[in-house]
Formats: C-alpha cells, structure tokens, sequence
C-alpha cells in the first residue's frame, strides 16, 4: 500500500494565483512535488505519463510568469497537461483522470477556464493560437498567449500553416517548442532531424548574457524593420534560422528543467514581445522518474504501475489483440506479395505496424504525424502498382477525409485503410471514439467498406485487401482483445458485398455490422428464452451492400435491427436508403437502427459506453422488446 507523497508546497496551491506568491527559490521544490503527486495519480489511474514529467518545470515557470487564466495558455494534444490540472484547481480529482465521470486526460474548455482551447488530436495549438492573439488585438487587449507544442506535433502540415500565418500577420503570439526528441516513438523525419542538429549544435545560453541581449533586440527592434545588423547579431546569439525565416522571433534551445534558464527568458519574452516568438525549450520525456527516463516510449501511456518499480499491472488477455491479428495477418500477407507496403502517422506500435517494420524495414513508413500526408503518399504508390496498408486510427483518419476523397477514391486507387480504434475506447474519451469512419467511407461512390466481426473476420479482410485491386477498401476493427474464436492460419479472401447468416429464425434479424457481432449472438439466445425466433447475420460489408441478405431478412422477419459501433449516416443508414428505395418498408416491417448515440460521449470504460448506447446485449433485447411493445422480462439479458 502506497501513500500519496508528502507535499508541504504544493499543498499552498490551489490556483496559479498562490504560485506566484512563492519566491523562485522555491519552485525546483515545488517541481519535485508536483512530479510526485502526478507518478502517484498516473500508478492509480494509468494515462499519459513521460509527456507531463517532460514539462513540469516549463508549466510552473509559464504560471508562474504570465497571468493565467487572462493570458491563455495552450497545450497541443493535452496529453501533458496533468501538472497544468494539478496546478490549476484540479488536484482534489486529480486521481480520477480518464476515470468514468472523472477529469479528462486532456485539456477541456468546459473543464476549466485555465483550458481556453480544447484538443487530444495534435498540431491545433498555433493555429488556435493565433486566433485567440488576433482577437486579442481586435479587443485592443494585451493579454498574451502561449501555444506549447511537441517536437513530434511539429511534424504535422497544420503547424506549418499556423507558423506560416502567423509569421505574416506579426502576431503577439508565443510558441513554445517543448523539445524531448520524442513522439510516441522516436520521431522521424527531416525536421526532427533540424531539431536535433539546433538542439545539439549549441550549448544553452548563459541567461544573464541573454537576457541582456534579447531586452534589446525585442525591446527596441520587434518590427519587420529590424535591420540587416540586428538580424545577424540576433542570429549569433539565438540561431534559429527557419523559424526566424518564417517571422518568428527564435530563441534557445534553452534548458527545459532549469528555472535559471525558463523564468528570464519567459520573463523578457513577457514584457518585451510584440511579434511571433518561438521559444525552443530542451527538455526529458519522463524526466524525473527513472523508468519512465529510462523507456519513453514505453512510458508515454501507462497501465496502472507500482510506483517504486514502474512495473505496470498487466491483466491476462483472453485473446489476442485485434491490432496484434492484423499486424501478423500483414506481415504473413507482405512475405507473400512484395508489393505490400506499410505507413504509420506516428502510431507505429498503437497500429501493429512495427511488426512490418521488424520484417520488411524497407517497406514501411512512419511518416510522423501526418495524415492527410500518409494518405495521399499511399495513394502515389498505389499509383504505381504498390498495395498500400495506411493503417490509422479511426479517429485520426477524419483529418484526412480530403485526401480520402480527392487522392483516392475519385481516382478510384487501391488504397487499403485498415481502420484501428474503430468505436469507443474508452478512457481517451470523446475525441478519439472511432465513430464516424463507416459514415464517412460508405457514402463515397466506388469505396468497399469491411468490419471484422472477431478476429478470424479480421484475418479474412487482410487477404481480401491484399487480393482486392479494384480501389479502395478499409475494414475496421475496435482497441483491444479479440473474442477467442479459432483463427485460420491464413485468412481467406471474401466474396466482395457478401454477408453472411451466423444463426438462423424466423421472427427478429439481427444485422451486426463488426463486433457487436457477440452482443447480437447473446441477445439471441435471451430472445428465444422469451421466445422470439431470432436470426444473427453478420453484414461484413457496408458497401458494397449484401442487397440480397438485405432483402431476404427484411421480407422473411417481423423486425430487423442493424447494430453497428458507430455514428449515426453509417451501416444502419445505408440499409434503410436500400429498403427505402426497393420497397421494402412498406409492407410493415418494424426497423430499428442501433448506432452510438448523437452526443459526445464521456470516457469511461467501453463496456459502459455500449452501454450507456444501448449497443450491447440488454440494449439491444430492449429495442425489440419495446418495438413489439412488450416491457422486458426481469432477468432475461443480464
Ligand atoms: C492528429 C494526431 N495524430 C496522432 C496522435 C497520437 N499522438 C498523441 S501524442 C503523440 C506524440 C506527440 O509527440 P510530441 O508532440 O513530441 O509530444 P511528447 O509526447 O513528446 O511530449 C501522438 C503521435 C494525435 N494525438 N493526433
Ligand atoms: C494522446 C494520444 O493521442 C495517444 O497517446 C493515444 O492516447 C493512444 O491511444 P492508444 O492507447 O489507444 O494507442
Ligand atoms: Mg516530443
């Protein structure tokens, strides 16, 4: 049994207003305390961990320098944002991160008015900041804003877009480059790659020196008028060549854990900008915590863990992971065909693809944190005859749809989109629910759109897009463990926009799309306890639709119900524009449609949120007890 640590500082802080009564001696003490009380959070409650150690110092020195929460302060992604809670009111529930009806795991604007922006997806904090520096202007307020953004979130366009603007606009806006080399995995790319020469290239400044010099550049020379004089004497001493090219005023690296170096130049930067600054600050992912130093990208998101080992509580999976299947069903597939090629943004482990990577290094790609990058990239190499696996989240996949749209399917390439977090996953929340892929994907002409039922489907939509050359084609499959069934040694290939009948009655047709397959097969047998023949198909494709299975359910059955883990316009939509269109609604079949509910639902374990949908077992015995108008039977779908 582990006690929460002893802190006599932070125990003075409950807003950022009492951390700016300490004197700056005390903040390195009030920097170990903090570490503590978020290592013994984090072992309780698991989340995002080497991220928030990485910047303790730097959020303590950024309250402790501007006026949060007038001076607005943006964390891209918010996965690092666990001191920033603890220090802005949040410690007393700091211990229920990502917990149902707990705090967020990232930054939320309902949450707290020290989260002016929202995010969880990475490379929004310039743009959003720069909007909120041009509103300030407009308001002719000088409040300040302060965008803090990852060396890995940097490799995304949208940064670009956002630094390209603001450097045009002059805006007094603040960025700072929290540097820890460091993505999920170890970042990739060319600029990663200037990060990493800049940050290794110089020693950090000597504040005092520095701080000299930066009060007289910006003091007196902020303008675009700066001359050719101060420009070269600026880039001696801070060096920042493509930022400054961009408009920004560049300065570091600086050391990220040292005070000496953070509160000065946060201190100048206060008082003395007018334009874009970027802040290059150097620090540790983990720092502070030695497992953690030792593994980032073993710590970045945690299990819960024994605080004095760092070993994270592992349950026993009952069966292996779908990201675990796919990745070994490609990897079989790639040694087979040496067209099949791999790409990552940036999720390497999260989507089994460094299973390829280990395999076949040459073909496949972390191309960093790049989407719509990723996309079209894989549509040049289909292009050219290559079978591409852009294996995304669902979730990150939505900042692509362009690129979906446009690169791929309008010229009809053969991209395969293997789809991961296809549904709710739980402790991250609202913004990375896999919801709206088969919505998105089914209404565009020529897409073929899978969802594995279990992971033996899964295998089976492997080779399928392996041997599908036609265009486009995704499949879906949720986070986490499979169901246990059998697998094949190898998958075999579907008959493209054929479902199947996995158990067969004559009253009530459950029509599964994906993994709710299992819920479906145990709300049959509590309708036949009720006795209510009922027949399970599972659907395997939302387009090209099983028009036939379609047909043969809705005119053989009082009532058909789609179930589907996902947003309303996906699979249940598309079979009511098909019974719709035929006919086949007028003749007094009932039709429900079981997808997740038309609100941003709250993290709390997946079961609970197919729950809480109505997409599980109970939900679904419910739905066709109360189409028939019968109440539920005490007992049946426990
Ligand atoms: C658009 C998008 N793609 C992928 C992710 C998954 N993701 C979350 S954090 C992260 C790494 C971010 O690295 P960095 O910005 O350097 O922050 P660090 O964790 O190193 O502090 C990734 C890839 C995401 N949140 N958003
Ligand atoms: C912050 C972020 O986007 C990722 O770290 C995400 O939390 C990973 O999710 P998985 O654990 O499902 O890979
Ligand atoms: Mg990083």
């Amino acid at each position: 049994m582990t006690h929460p640590p002893k802190t006599p500082l932070l125990d003075q802080v409950i807003y950022p207003a009492d951390l700016r009564k300490l004197e700056d001696r005390d903040l390195p003490q009030l920097a170990r305390e903090v570490r503590d009380e978020m290592i013994d959070a984090v072992s309780r409650t698991g989340g995002h961990l080497g991220a928030g150690l990485g910047v303790v110092e730097l959020t303590i020195a950024i309250h402790s320098v501007f006026d949060t929460p007038d001076d607005r302060l943006i964390f891209d992604v918010g996965h690092q944002c666990y001191p920033h809670k603890i220090l802005t009111g949040r410690r007393d529930r700091i211990r229920t991160l990502r917990q149902e009806n707990g705090l967020s795991g990232f930054t939320r604007r309902a949450e707290s008015e020290y989260d002016p922006f929202g995010a969880a997806h990475s490379s929004t904090s310039i743009s959003a900041g720069l909007g909120m520096a041009i509103a300030a202007d407009l308001d002719k307020n000088d409040r300040r804003v302060i965008a803090v953004i990852g060396d890995g979130a940097m490799s995304a366009g949208m940064a670009y877009e956002a630094l390209n603007n603001a450097g045009a606009l002059d805006a007094r806006l603040i960025v700072i480059l929290n540097d820890n080399d460091m993505s999920i995995a170890p970042p990739t790319g060319a600029m990663s790659a200037y990060l990493a020469r800049l940050a290794s290239g110089r020693t950090y400044m000597g504040f005092r020196d520095f701080g000299k010099k930066l009060t007289a550049y910006l003091g007196k020379n902020i303008d675009r008028a700066i001359t050719r004089a101060v420009e070269h004497a600026r880039g001696y001493v801070t060096g920042g060549t493509m930022f400054e090219e961009m408009g920004f005023y560049h300065i570091g690296p600086i050391d990220g854990h040292s005070f000496d170096h953070l509160l000065p130049v946060l201190r100048n930067v206060r008082d003395n900008a007018r334009g874009p600054v970027l802040i290059h600050v150097v620090t540790q992912k983990g720092k502070g915590y030695p497992p953690a130093e030792a593994a980032a990208d073993k710590y970045h998101g945690v299990n819960k863990f024994d605080v004095i080992t760092g070993a994270q509580a592992r349950v026993k999976p009952n069966a292996p992971s779908y990201t675990s299947v796919f990745a070994e069903a490609l990897v079989q597939e790639a040694a087979l065909d040496d067209k099949i090629v791999g790409i990552t943004a940036a999720m390497p482990n999260g989507t089994g693809l460094d299973k390829l990577a280990e395999a076949f290094p040459s073909r496949c790609f972390d191309v960093g944190i790049a989407e719509q990058h990723a996309v079209t990239f894989a549509a040049g190499l289909a292009a050219e005859g290559y079978k591409p696996f852009a294996a995304l989240y669902s979730t990150f996949l939505q900042r692509a749809y362009d690129q979906v749209v446009h690169d791929v399917a309008i010229q009809g390439l053969p991209v395969r989109f293997p789809i991961d977090r296809a549904g709710f996953v739980g402790a991250d929340g609202p913004t990375h629910a896999g919801s709206f892929d088969t919505a998105f994907l089914a209404t565009l002409p020529g897409f073929v759109v899978m969802a594995a039922a279990d992971e033996a489907e899964l295998k089976h939509m492997v080779r399928t897009a392996v041997a599908y050359d036609a265009g486009p084609i995704s499949f879906r499959y949720p986070r986490g463990e499979g169901v246990g069934v059998d697998m094949p040694a190898r998958g075999e290939i579907l008959q493209i926009g054929k479902g199947r009948i996995v158990k067969e009655g004559t009253k009530v047709a459950l029509l599964s799309f994906g993994t709710r397959l299992a819920d479906c097969l145990l709300a049959a047998e509590d309708l036949e306890a009720a006795g209510l023949s009922t027949t399970v198909a599972d659907a395997r494709f939302a387009k090209p639709l099983d028009h036939d299975l379609i047909r043969q359910l809705a005119r053989h059955h009082e009532m058909l119900i789609t179930v589907e883990e996902g947003s309303v316009g996906g699979f249940g939509s598309q079979v009511m524009q098909y019974l719709s269109s035929e006919g086949l609604l007028d003749n007094g079949l009932k039709i429900r449609s079981l997808v997740m509910p038309d609100i941003w639902m709250e993290q709390a374990k997946p079961e609970a949120m197919n729950a809480h949908a109505g997409l599980d077992r109970a939900g679904i015995v419910s739905t066709v007890f109360r189409a028939l108008g019968r109440g539920v039977a005490v007992g049946v779908a426990g």
